[in-house]
């Protein structure tokens, strides 16, 4: 008999069949409170886990006394409970690299439409305004040489600093737990303290997974040391920023602007401050989303859950000490 596993995402029917090959798929849209009583109770009997969103913490984990690997179809995997996972010698794996560079654009879309004002002056021009050519009232800033200070200088992080050195010859400053060798010699990159970063960068950009020590990790003291002209730009996750103290900078001008792709609560409320300031754009959560990517993270989270479960993990294993 094949091992039962739950789907908890709308997949293209190739790798539906593909995950069909190896296991009776249980398939669940997606999580919601709705559906919730009827997930817990196929845990019950399911080895595997794959999908994307929602909380799987440990009462869910208690729920699944079969449960022997979990597949997220995302990088970030702060929404799982890894700890207890673990405990049991469940595995985690999720999809790194295949979406790197396609993040790395919308960080870039971001920087660009924050900087020039595109959605603001866009909505003005659609808005019948646009009478003559445009005054100082509607300029924006430039990007080409100006600093950038990446917070995280991971996979994201690098191809970042890909396209600001090469593309924009933007200086390149970065904080992380350590250095890292490849920007520094790749892109001219300067490590640094993250006070440092916050005085000296044009923008500031956040590329950092949610832990306990990234939680907040920019807040009012923070933001009060970035200079008036900077722009925050915020990739990694939405409890990174302390979204009030944000709203309060950007009311009061203490900085230009802010391009968010993450929030602290997601879908952003639509009452939101955030959607009211003019120098804020706001997008819902689309760091990856594009067709090739999104095909390529959910058929890189089919094959590790097919590996997990039937083969042996090498790669994208959040928690490689499980692995016998
Ligand atoms: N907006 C989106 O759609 C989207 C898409 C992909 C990833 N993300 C987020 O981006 C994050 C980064 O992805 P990645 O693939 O570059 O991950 P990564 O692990 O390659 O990079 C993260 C970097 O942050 C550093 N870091 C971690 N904790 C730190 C701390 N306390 N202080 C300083 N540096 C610290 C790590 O050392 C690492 O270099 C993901 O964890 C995810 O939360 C968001
Ligand atoms: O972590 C990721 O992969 C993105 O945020 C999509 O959830």
């Amino acid at each position: 008999m094949k091992p039962s596993i739950i789907l908890y995402k709308i997949l293209p029917d190739d790798l539906l069949a593909r995950l069909e090959q190896h296991f009776t798929v249980l398939p669940f849209n997606r999580l919601t409170s709705e559906n919730r009583q009827d997930f817990l109770l196929a845990l019950k009997q399911a080895q595997g886990l794959i999908g994307s969103g929602g909380q799987i913490d440990k009462s869910v984990l208690d729920c699944a006394p079969a449960l022997k690997a979990v597949s997220t179809i995302s990088v970030g995997y702060d929404n799982f409970d890894v700890q207890t996972m673990t405990e049991r010698g469940i595995i985690m794996m999720h999809t790194p690299t295949v979406l790197t560079e396609t993040v790395a654009d919308t960080v870039m879309a971001l920087i660009l439409s924050t900087a020039r004002r595109v959605v603001e002056v866009a909505e003005w021009a659609k808005s019948g305004q646009w009478k003559g050519s445009v005054g100082s009232e509607l300029f924006g800033l430039d990007v080409h040489h100006k600093t950038i200070g990446i917070l995280g200088m991971g996979r994201i992080g690098l191809a970042l600093a890909q396209r600001a050195h090469g593309g924009f010859n933007m200086p390149v400053i970065y904080n992380d737990r350590q250095p890292n060798p490849e920007a520094n010699s790749r892109f001219n990159a300067r490590f640094c303290d993250l006070d440092t970063l916050l005085a000296e960068s044009d923008f500031v950009c956040v590329s950092l997974p949610l832990t306990e020590q990234t939680h907040h990790l920019i807040s009012d003291e923070q933001l009060a040391k970035m200079k008036p002209s900077a722009i925050l730009i915020n990739t990694g996750r939405g409890p990174v920023v302390d979204e009030a103290a944000l709203i309060k900078a950007l009311k009061q001008k203490r900085i230009y602007g802010a391009g968010l792709d993450v929030f602290e609560k997601e879908p952003l409320s639509a009452d939101s401050e955030l959607f009211r300031l003019p120098n804020v754009v706001a997008l819902p959560h689309i760091g990856s989303a594009t067709h090739e990517t999104r095909y390529n993270m959910a058929a890189c989270a089919v094959d590790n859950l097919i590996t997990a479960l039937t083969g042996k993990v090498t790669v994208n294993c959040v928690n490689p000490q499980v692995i016998k």
